[in-house]
């Protein structure tokens, strides 16, 4: 080490200037960015964590689910119990835990993860890229340029049409479908129905919650659902 005033300098450091006095001071600055740009980094706030206690170390997906899901009476509409997952996902370690116990669940042999517009994209395309394969968006209907599938359904509140672009996955491709919650099972069914329609084979189904009394269930008849949590 070489002294220059107080501070100490790697002999290895090329000198960039000609004279001592420069070349401290030069270095003085670079070495007085350095410090402010720590000082700034240590005074950021750290990124929000939204409720999930690092002591809680044993809980279930299930139970993780069922913990941070909120439930909102009459929405859309009166009558409804509408069940959440934006809170879940809108933290790291739920998105995480939710989307490895959704992938866990696929059978290895998938070409690509099925997402149904709109929730079903974000457990679709976090799973697709676990498991580095591709993700299929089914649309609701008037999003996507034809030729087009489409089918119309009933679902807990209403009724929708979804579609798929047939040609954008090659033919007897095997594909999961992901969605963020099975009620009636009107939007998976028709989901398979387009896909099935298209020459893809449906290998499962994967929700993270299933309201087991609307059936959903029972209307995807052989394909295997895979819930992480079932309300009853
Ligand atoms: O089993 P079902 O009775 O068909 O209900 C389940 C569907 O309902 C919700 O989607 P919604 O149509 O509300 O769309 P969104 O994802 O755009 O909110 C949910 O994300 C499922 O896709
Ligand atoms: N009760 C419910 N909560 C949230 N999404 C739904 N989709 C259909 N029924 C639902």
């Amino acid at each position: 080490m070489t002294r220059v005033g107080n501070s100490r300098w790697r002999d290895s450091a090329p000198s960039r200037c000609a004279t001592p006095q420069v070349d401290h001071r030069l270095r003085w600055r670079a070495a007085v960015r350095r410090f402010r740009g720590r000082r700034l980094r240590c005074r950021q706030t750290p990124p929000a964590r939204v409720g999930y206690p690092r002591e809680v170390t044993n809980e279930t997906v299930a139970e993780l689910i069922a913990r941070r899901m909120t439930t909102t009476p009459d929405f859309p509409k009166p009558g409804i119990l509408f069940r959440d997952l934006t809170a879940l996902m809108a933290d790291g370690e739920g998105l995480r835990r939710v989307t490895d116990a959704l992938t866990s669940a696929m059978p290895a042999d998938v070409d690509a993860v099925v997402g149904v517009e709109a929730r079903g994209f974000l457990f679709a395309a976090a799973a697709a890229v676990s498991r580095a394969i591709g993700v299929y968006p089914i649309r609701k209907q008037g999003k996507l340029p034809g030729p087009l599938l489409s089918e119309t359904y009933d679902l807990e509140y209403g009724s929708a049409t979804i579609e798929l672009q047939p040609d954008s996955l090659a033919p007897g491709s095997r594909v999961y479908v992901l969605d963020d919650l099975l009620a009636t099972g009107g939007t998976l069914v028709a989901a398979v129905r387009l896909l099935e329609r298209a020459g893809y084979v449906v290998v499962g189904v994967g929700v993270a919650i299933e309201l087991a009394e609307l059936g959903g269930r029972t209307a995807l008849g052989a394909h295997p659902v895979n819930a992480l949590l079932t309300i009853s």
